[in-house]
């Protein structure tokens, strides 16, 4: 049966990179349980239970090639619902993101393909590669996943898994989309709390990530999830990650997942400034391996270039995500301060 065929192979990303025909061309099966497993490019594999619950779930992984252990995760739930190990309670589409970089373990082959979202890959249209034709086949997977959802009440959500360049305070935290108009979920944060993730961002601004594509053109309950630092394949220590993988299984197979409150174990921030790396000579005033999260007293120059001093405007705010070999015109900073959520 197809279980054991696909079981004998390895994983299903494993295979997918080793025999791109198998899975270069649209494919359609079910398995014994009557889940019915699309895969209709590499790397995009959706599946439909036979009595699909209320939920339309995406998990995405290695949007960031050399973000590995988001795409073992998946990796590894993608084969266990294949040999039937994993039977799922809702739909959920798996996105394993940058094929190409993550063959060459980068983050990226010629372009970061998490700005390239909302339309992004398509605005300068002279310009096409790899990335900007990927996040366009991405966004349609995840559009044609919820179109084709059964009709009724329905919740859809989008948990894009990442890990950060650099160590961080917090180990794990999510970036929360702006939101525009809606209410931030303290019950979407309390999962998060559950997958071990007790740090919160809330953007306040439009970007062009996967995240905030699901969760402003689908209403998605949507995230960039930073579920720990970079490392190559095989070196993860995967139980840092066992809390992630538990309440991501526990969801997408309908079992109950215990929610921690909304006390103060989380710590939420607003974004406070986004800083654009916008001329060649653009360098940060703290060491490399300086860890997100460090906090910096008010006046503090954090980055510097010709023409343009960015200092920290208040005591405790603090760098995520610092980076000064961005493109120009792309962020390479992002500082966050202290912030309450009311439940
Ligand atoms: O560690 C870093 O510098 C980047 C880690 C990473 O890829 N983070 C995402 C965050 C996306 C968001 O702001 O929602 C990214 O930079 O694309
Ligand atoms: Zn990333």
């Amino acid at each position: 049966m197809i279980e054991q065929s696909l079981q004998q192979q390895g994983g299903f990303l494993a295979r997918s990179r080793t025999t791109p025909d198998d899975f270069s061309s649209p494919l359609q099966f079910t398995l014994n349980n009557g889940t019915q497993v699309d895969i209709s490019a590499e790397g995009i594999i959706a599946f439909t239970p036979a009595q699909p619950g209320d939920k339309d779930i995406v998990l995405s992984c290695g949007v960031h090639g050399n973000e590995t252990a988001p795409i073992e995760i998946c990796d590894e739930m993608v084969d266990g619902i294949l040999t039937g190990k994993l039977n799922l309670a809702h739909r959920v589409l798996f996105l394993f993101g940058n094929l190409p970089a993550m063959d060459i373990a980068q983050r990226f082959v010629e372009e970061n393909m998490n700005r390239l979202f909302s339309g992004a890959h398509s605005e300068a249209p002279g310009l096409v590669n790899a990335e900007r034709r990927r996040a366009k086949q991405l966004e349609d997977a995840v559009e044609a996943f919820y179109a084709s959802a059964p009709e009724g009440n329905r919740t859809r959500y989008h948990y894009d898994l990442h890990t950060a360049i650099r160590a961080s305070k917090n180990d794990k935290f999510a970036v929360y989309p702006l939101l525009h108009d809606r209410q931030h979920s303290i019950e979407q944060i309390r999962f998060l709390g559950a997958c071990g993730v007790t740090t919160i961002l809330l953007s306040e601004s439009p970007t062009t990530t996967f995240s905030y594509f699901s969760s402003t053109r689908f209403n998605a309950h949507a995230f960039t999830v930073e579920l720990g630092k970079v490392r190559p394949f095989g070196e993860n220590d995967m139980q840092r990650f066992a809390a992630a993988k538990d309440s991501l299984t526990r969801l997408v197979s309908g079992q109950p997942v215990t929610l921690p409150a909304f006390d103060e174990r989380f710590l939420v921030y607003r974004v406070n400034q986004v800083i654009n790396r916008t001329k060649e000579d653009f360098r940060l005033n703290f060491d490399d391996d300086t860890p997100n999260f460090t906090d910096y007293k008010q006046g503090d120059v954090l980055a510097e270039e010709s023409g343009a001093v960015y200092r920290a405007t208040q005591d405790g705010e603090a760098i995520v995500f610092p980076n000064a070999n961005v493109a120009l015109g792309q962020r390479a900073l992002l500082t966050v301060v202290p912030t309450r959520l009311e439940p």
